[in-house]
């Protein structure tokens, strides 16, 4: 076999269908190898693997026949056309005989499903509506772009070690369009849905599986609506579906004691059957029982949007932020709102988490330089270190709610002599404000590892500017902001210590004042987007 892969070939598979500028289809035989299986399946094989020096998981598929082979081919197809951090990232694939092989980013065990049932694992409320609303938000991403996952379950969802979410195993994935292009042809070739059309359509796992699936329906959106309202319940109880038992090994013995598949098929579909739903005893808030019931609603019309979804449960996010650790800016936020319920339907969206989750991504890599303090003289032993005290108060103002947002991070890297600081006004609205305070610490880390602490805070702010107005027009399009001519924004001002060096940058009227010996000294200009250069602390 062949060491190298001709450039213009690497990035097809075999067949053509394939393709992706991005990601490599086709691999020279010695830059990856299978080191050990991490799960066995039906049609697949998962495997730890390396891939040019890296861990990365590897499945591979069992391809018996060559309708095999097509799904092979349909899934590399979709999986290439896939880019959102909540997602199990396809890195690679290769995609040509005798070696059919997938390669993904590496997610430590255990799996969504292992760490409740084998680990059993409680997680808080608090982690609960985070994985929710992370996963919602994947599953909405997914929706706009068409495509229906048909396997929602603990079992596929993959975590990280911040404990989000990452959706896995797209196998049975499909394009909704052509889940509709499969019924037309039946009907029209046959008259009546043949045995091979119920196979084809019906699958996923049957205690996920909506009744309309287990009617032989097609698969819509709202299906996977319903697997999601059962995995969210399973969490939330840590008991495995129709089964009153913690720990997976039993209950599948006791699920198939208690019910044969047309059993458990028939009391879902025709007497509503649902799991336990999780006590109010154990502190779940109503409205999070209440939004699972209505993701397992019998009729899929009747049950929520991914976008509804995620509306509600930022609302039960905010709600349980707020009461759990309260901060100046939030209890503030609260004495002002008191309890008005109006909500803007923008502010639905949670502008903290999609900061967050987009620096998130990129900060998965591991540096081991950082240039921040390749500007300082390391001869010279004794510089001074300043002793930092901080602190910081927050006021409503005459507005109705709180638009500004601030962060503190003293130590805020490995390296302890690196603090940073950042208040952020709210204009026309809190997303920026919002989006930004997650967004430029997180950049800030990233960059730092790249560049001087001067280019880091340029490239934060211009990079988190990019970036807001980018997921702006993503949720302008998903029509999950249907505000016409909103345009949000922020103004920012950010410092950052690097030893005894002081950083500030600022964008728009934020300022930044030094005190120098009870003496006033400004650090910004008003109106200019400006940085300025490093003081001395000392
Ligand atoms: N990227 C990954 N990193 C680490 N582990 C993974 C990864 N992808 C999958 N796994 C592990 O392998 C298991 C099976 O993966 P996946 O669901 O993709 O394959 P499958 O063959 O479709 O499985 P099944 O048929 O059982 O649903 C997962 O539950 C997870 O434990
Ligand atoms: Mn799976």
């Amino acid at each position: 076999m062949a060491l190298e892969v001709p450039p213009e070939e690497s990035n097809r598979c075999v067949r053509g269908c394939c393709r992706s500028a991005a990601i490599p289809l086709h691999l020279p035989a010695a830059s990856f190898s299978l080191i050990s299986p991490i799960a066995r399946g039906s049609e697949s094989t998962v495997y730890e693997a390396r891939l040019r020096g890296e861990r990365v998981a590897a499945k591979k598929p069992v391809l018996a026949t060559s309708d095999d082979l097509d799904k092979f081919h349909y899934q590399l197809q979709l999986l290439c056309e896939l880019d959102h951090p909540g997602l199990a990232k396809l890195i690679a694939a290769h995609a040509r005989p005798p070696n059919y092989l997938m390669f993904f980013e590496f997610f430590e065990p255990p799996n969504l499903a292992d760490k409740i049932h084998v680990e059993e694992w409680s997680p808080s409320i608090q982690q609960v509506v985070n994985i929710a609303s992370y996963l919602a938000n994947t599953l909405q991403y997914l929706q706009v772009l068409g495509i229906v996952h048909r396997d929602i379950k603990p079992a596929n969802i993959l975590l990280d070690k911040d404990l989000l979410p990452h959706l896995a195993d797209f196998g049975l994935a499909m394009y909704q369009k052509d889940i509709k292009s499969v019924s037309v042809e039946n009907w029209k070739s046959s008259g009546k849905p043949t045995g091979g059309f119920y196979k084809k359509n019906m699958v996923g796992t049957l205690i996920y599986m909506a009744p309309e699936i287990l009617r032989k329906d097609l698969h819509t959106e709202k299906s996977d609506v319903y697997s999601f309202g059962i995995s969210v319940n399973e969490l939330l109880t840590g008991v495995v579906p129709y089964t009153d038992l913690r720990a997976e090994a039993q209950a599948h013995t006791v699920l198939e004691m208690t019910y044969t598949e047309q059993q458990l098929t028939s009391a879902v579909v025709s007497q509503g059957l649902r799991p336990a739903l999780a006590l109010p005893e154990s502190g779940s808030p109503p409205s999070l029982l209440s939004l699972i019931q209505r993701c397992w609603d019998p009729d899929p019309e009747q049950r929520p949007s991914f976008e509804d979804i995620i509306q509600d449960l930022n609302a039960i996010q905010k709600h349980l932020v707020t009461y759990s650790c309260p901060s100046p800016s939030r209890s503030m936020n609260v004495s002002q709102e008191g309890n008005t319920e109006v909500h803007h339907y923008q502010e639905a969206l949670n502008w903290f988490n999609q900061g967050e989750l987009l620096t998130k991504k990129a900060n998965k890599l591991d540096h081991t330089v950082h240039p921040w303090f390749d500007s300082f003289d390391r001869s010279s032993v004794s510089i001074y270190r300043p002793t930092l005290s901080w602190g910081s108060f927050a006021t409503c103002g005459r507005r109705e709610t709180m638009e500004d947002t601030h962060f503190m991070l003293p130590c805020m890297s490995e390296e302890k002599d690196v603090h940073s600081f950042g208040i952020f006004d709210g204009h026309r609205g809190a997303a920026a404000a919002e989006f930004s305070v997650r967004a430029v610490p997180g950049f800030l880390k990233q960059f730092g590892h790249t560049t001087s602490p001067t280019d880091a805070l340029v490239e934060a702010f211009m990079k988190s500017d990019t970036s807001f107005r980018e997921e702006l027009i993503i949720h302008q399009k998903s029509k999950r902001i249907i505000q016409k001519d909103w345009h949000p924004g922020c103004t920012a001002v950010t410092a950052l210590i690097v030893r005894n060096k002081l950083f500030v940058a600022n964008a728009g009227d934020c300022r930044a004042i030094l005190s120098r010996a009870g003496k006033p000294f400004p650090m910004t200009r008003v109106g200019l987007n400006s940085l300025s250069p490093p003081y001395s602390t000392d």
